[in-house]
């Protein structure tokens, strides 16, 4: 897959409360550029994880388009959508836990990511779960359970594990939450050799500016909207 350009148009999220009405995203316009690596940052509410949600279709939005390449996926069908989901999309969750079998291997792990889901039959070529750690420099830890591997290690696990399918897009979500300075320093690495290596559009949220100074482009949310937007 290579890699895709993410925008969206005038992107509107409004959370519908017993109270009233919340509005966690107004009027974003943003091309991100294609195998580029991407922060979203800000204040806790500001709308990071609502608009990660939206550009990786994992939520429509409330108005606004969003693009994976030359498709509209806040317009396409369920249906659809998973395929695209599945086919272009790698995401790793914030906690890395979340996002691996325990008992597993790197390799597993992969494999299982890889199988996608049933109603369809992929049209693309997989790459080897070995070959995939090599290429991203963790093949010394391919064979050990997740559940042995320190919370560093684990954290690279997860995000080749987000790789698995070679999507187009890869969306991280507090990659370095609850990491050292040593181990966030290699995550923020392992960001970057995506994007480059993989050809993958990253988008990282995080609460950490020095996790944004090591990726290509630093976009700033406060109280739903862009309040700067740089390029390093
Ligand atoms: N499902 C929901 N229902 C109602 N309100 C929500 C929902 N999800 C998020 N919100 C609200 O929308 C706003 C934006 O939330 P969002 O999680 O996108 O922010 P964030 O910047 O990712 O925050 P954090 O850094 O704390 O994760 C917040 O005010 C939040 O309380």
């Amino acid at each position: 897959m290579n890699a895709q350009p993410v925008r969206c148009q005038q992107l509107r999220h409004v959370y519908q409360m017993d109270g009233g009405q919340l509005i966690a995203l107004d009027t974003i316009d943003l091309t991100l550029t294609p195998g580029s690596s991407n922060a979203i940052i800000g204040p806790s509410g500001s709308g990071k994880s609502t608009l990660v949600a939206l550009l990786a279709g994992l939520q429509r939005p409330t108005s606004g388009r969003v693009y994976l390449g030359e498709e509209e996926i806040s317009r396409l069908p369920e249906t659809a959508l998973l395929r695209i989901r599945a086919e272009q999309v790698g995401v790793a969750m914030q906690n890395p836990s979340r996002n691996l079998l325990p008992y597993a291997d790197a390799v597993d792990n992969i494999r299982f990511a890889q199988r996608g889901p049933r109603s369809y039959r992929r049209q693309t070529q997989l790459p080897n779960p070995e070959q995939l750690l090599d290429e991203l420099g963790l093949a010394p830890l391919a064979g050990i359970p997740v559940d042995r591997l320190s919370g560093g290690e684990r954290q690279r696990i997860a995000l080749a594990v987000a790789a698995a399918n070679r999507p187009g897009v890869l969306i991280a979500d507090e990659p370095t939450s609850q990491l050292d300075a040593a181990n966030r320093d290699r995550v923020v690495e392992l960001l970057r050799h995506i994007s480059t290596h993989l050809a993958a559009t990253v988008i990282a949220v995080t609460h950490d500016p020095l996790v944004a100074v090591g990726l290509d482009r630093t976009i700033q949310l406060h109280e739903g909207r862009i309040t700067e937007d740089t390029a390093a």
